[in-house]
């Protein structure tokens, strides 16, 4: 396939640019194409849109973030370079974590559930608009027809990421009550792993892009993922927005999401305060993993490892202690101050009432 993307001219003559001529010129692009601009990222960012067309743009996205790992692999595929295959697989690692409930897939699944999806059905990628999945599929098979170059410049994106990343945060919060700082904390790592990663990239391709055509080549990747990410939101934006035309077997608002009650819970607004007695929920259980060593809780057809805070928790969990005693506990046991504690632990129980593995 060569069909060409549109191309930015480098300039008349075609010289070779400098590094420093080359990255500005990548951030020209960005300038004019980056998905910032995108009226639905507008609407998102101002609070203008509603829960469903939020839950759409959650549902959606978390399609390409499924797919970056498998797109990063195809990419490390191509290097021969062992140097390179080492600083790459970092991405895989953020995106797949190193152990189950870990990593950046689930951090957006988190997401999902805080606006009130329930995880089984965003898993299953039904209800993702065909739009979202040609656009996002294209960027797998870009990264493995094209030059190792086009492929490593096509995430060149992320050089423009964390400054929509801040601005989508701040506004989000803001804007909608059922946003909270814990369902955005996708984004968090975001903000350091997306400026290393673009930093590698940029300077890999400064190095690597060596004629005027190469560089032209950088240029078209990096145009053509900004397009892979303005087509998500055009698709957005048809289906959800205007005209509101939802293709058949797209997701429809009112489907795909639990109860209420376990949306709040998700959205951890709150559910579990310090007065509130957490106790594991019928059929699940902490256990110790003695081949692995590791503590993990039992529930039916899951487990969930745990880290050692977790474990000193739960094994005060006990049905009876409220969240305020077991800080207390915790405080005399640790020699810490309770309310840092206290803090913590609602953090970590309302994680794990997420998952349902804690009621109160
Ligand atoms: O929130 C965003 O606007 C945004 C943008 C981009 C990007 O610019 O490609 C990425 C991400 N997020 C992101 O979370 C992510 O993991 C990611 C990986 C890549 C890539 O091309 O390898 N881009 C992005």
């Amino acid at each position: 396939m060569t069909a060409p993307f549109p191309t930015p001219v480098t300039d008349e003559t075609q010289r070779l640019l400098s590094p420093d001529e080359l990255a500005a010129a990548l951030r020209d692009i960005g300038a004019r194409r980056y998905h910032n601009l995108h009226p639905f990222h507008r609407l998102l960012h101002d609070g203008k849109l509603n829960k469903d067309q939020v839950r759409a743009w959650a549902l959606n996205r978390y399609y390409y973030q499924a797919m970056i790992p498998i797109k990063d692999a195809a990419v490390l595929a191509r290097m021969e370079d062992a140097g390179l295959r080492r600083i790459w697989r970092q991405r895989i690692v953020d995106h797949d974590g190193d152990a189950p409930g870990d990593g950046g897939i689930e951090r957006w699944l988190k997401l999902a559930e805080g606006v009130g999806f329930a995880r089984d059905y965003v898993e299953s990628t039904q209800g993702i608009l065909s739009a979202t999945r040609f656009s996002v599929d294209a960027y797998v098979h870009f990264v493995k027809e094209r030059s190792l170059l086009e492929a490593i410049a096509s995430s060149l994106t992320e050089m423009f990421s964390p400054t929509i990343i801040s601005e989508r945060v701040a506004g989000m919060l803001k804007n909608y009550d059922f946003i909270t700082k814990d369902t955005l904390a996708y984004f968090d790592k975001r903000m350091t792993q997306a400026p290393r990663d673009a930093d590698f990239a940029l300077d890999y391709v400064q190095k690597h892009a060596t004629t005027p055509e190469l560089q032209r080549q950088a240029m078209a990747a990096l145009t053509f993922k900004c397009n892979v990410l303005w087509t998500q939101l055009d698709a957005l934006y048809f289906a959800y927005v205007a005209p509101g035309l939802i293709p058949p077997d797209a997701w429809t608002p009112g489907t795909g999401l639990v109860a209420e009650t376990a949306t709040a819970q998700a959205a951890g607004t709150g559910t579990l305060g310090p007065h509130d007695v957490p106790r594991l929920p019928r059929g699940v259980r902490l256990r110790h993993d003695a081949v692995r060593n590791q503590h993990v809780l039992l529930a039916p057809e899951r487990t969930f490892d745990l880290d050692a805070n977790a474990v000193a928790v739960l094994e005060v969990v006990d049905g009876t202690r409220s969240v305020r005693d077991i800080a207390g506990l915790l405080a005399e046991k640790f020699t810490a101050d309770r309310t840092v504690i206290e803090a913590d632990i609602l953090v970590m129980l309302n994680d794990l009432a997420t998952k349902r593995v804690l009621e109160r």
